[in-house]
């Protein structure tokens, strides 16, 4: 990007696209237009996967593609955005595409945490964020991060939520109130369903770590994950770089499958520990996600190639400590 009184009118205009002429990503409705003019709201039902590919096999070939084990995390934050744009929801799309757009070529996937949106009644953004990947990059998958977990009934709604609404590949889910909360997710053969075992925050042993019958709950998720509710081979943990020993463990458990790894950037976790300790043999198995490092690398108005800059550098660390196929 340049710098100068030119620059700052590029970023102005391609931080308000509506008022350009470049062209937007035409963002799904839920309405269907009738010919009287009147609108019906169109079914619920879960939207037919695209392609025969399951996200299984997406997130495999996005690793190679790209040649990378690293996905950004979009936890747009009205108060930290960079200087030069308006901290107003209309901006949250637009902050959003800066980031895509500079570090597409470095991903193996995007992670949008709802609560970003949500929190401040953007969930428009959201819909036009995930779109604008799909539309724009397609092979690349995005992991809706929601924590969802509730009765069946309510279960349901929430799978409605991710793969309907959203139409996102995977979503991660809460697994403690066990199988009938996470059934209808499980039941979603193509999509990506990423369940809690052993997080990377300070309090994430306070329960998971309490030991029943000699061993930690979360090996215990692990073991039940792995054994009964991965029927259909779409089942994916959560597991924090903060700590490497346990991530460890929890690969001796549950063999190749993939692991989604917050915990590097902002909350410390040692890139070489966690890479050597979760990989598999052919060096992948690992989805490891960063929101605040890359999207807030910078504060002013390369906040964009900063972002790229950061993700160049976390892949680079991450890729010299990866075991070659
Ligand atoms: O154990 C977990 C599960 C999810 N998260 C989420 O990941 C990102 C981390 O953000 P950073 O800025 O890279 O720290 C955030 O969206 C969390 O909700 C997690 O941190 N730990």
């Amino acid at each position: 990007m340049n710098r100068g009184a030119d620059c700052v009118e590029h970023l102005a205009w391609r931080l308000a696209p509506e008022q350009g002429t470049r062209p937007d990503t035409a963002h799904r409705s839920f309405k269907l237009r009738l010919p009287d003019r009147r609108t019906a709201p169109v079914s619920t039902a879960i939207m037919p996967y695209e392609g025969k590919m399951s996200f299984i096999e997406k997130l495999k070939r996005s690793w190679k593609k790209g040649n990378s084990l690293l996905c950004v995390g979009l936890d747009p934050d009205l108060s930290r955005f960079p200087k030069p744009i308006d901290k107003n929801i209309e901006s949250i799309f637009s902050f959003n595409r800066e980031i895509i757009d500079a570090t597409h070529d470095l991903v193996c996937a995007y992670k949008p945490q709802i609560a970003y949106f949500s929190a401040v009644s953007a969930e428009k953004q959201l819909e036009k964020t995930i779109d604008y990947i799909r539309s724009n990059y397609p092979h690349i998958p995005v992991i809706l991060d929601a924590k969802r977990g509730d009765i069946g009934s309510t279960a349901e709604m929430y799978t409605k939520e991710a793969f309907s609404r959203y139409n996102v590949d995977a979503v991660t889910v809460n697994p403690y109130m066990g199988y009938d909360s996470a059934e209808p997710f499980l039941q979603h053969k193509d999509r990506g369903i990423i369940l809690l075992c052993r997080t990377s925050n300070n309090g994430a042993g306070d329960l998971q770590d309490l030991i029943v019958d000699g061993v930690p709950i979360y090996e215990h998720v692990a073991r039940l994950i792995s054994e009964k509710w991965n029927f259909n081979r779409n089942c994916l943990l959560v597991v924090g770089a903060t700590w490497p020993s346990k991530m460890s463990r929890i690969r001796s458990i549950v063999g190749d499958m993939p692991f989604l790894v917050p915990g590097v950037g902002a909350q410390g976790g040692n890139v070489k520990e966690m890479v050597t300790a979760g990989q598999t043999a052919n060096g992948t198995g690992l989805i490891i996600s960063s929101s605040r490092a890359i999207l807030y690398a910078s504060n002013g108005i390369d906040f964009a190639e900063a972002a790229r800059s950061e993700t160049i550098k976390l892949k680079n660390t991450v890729n010299q400590f990866r075991n070659t196929a």
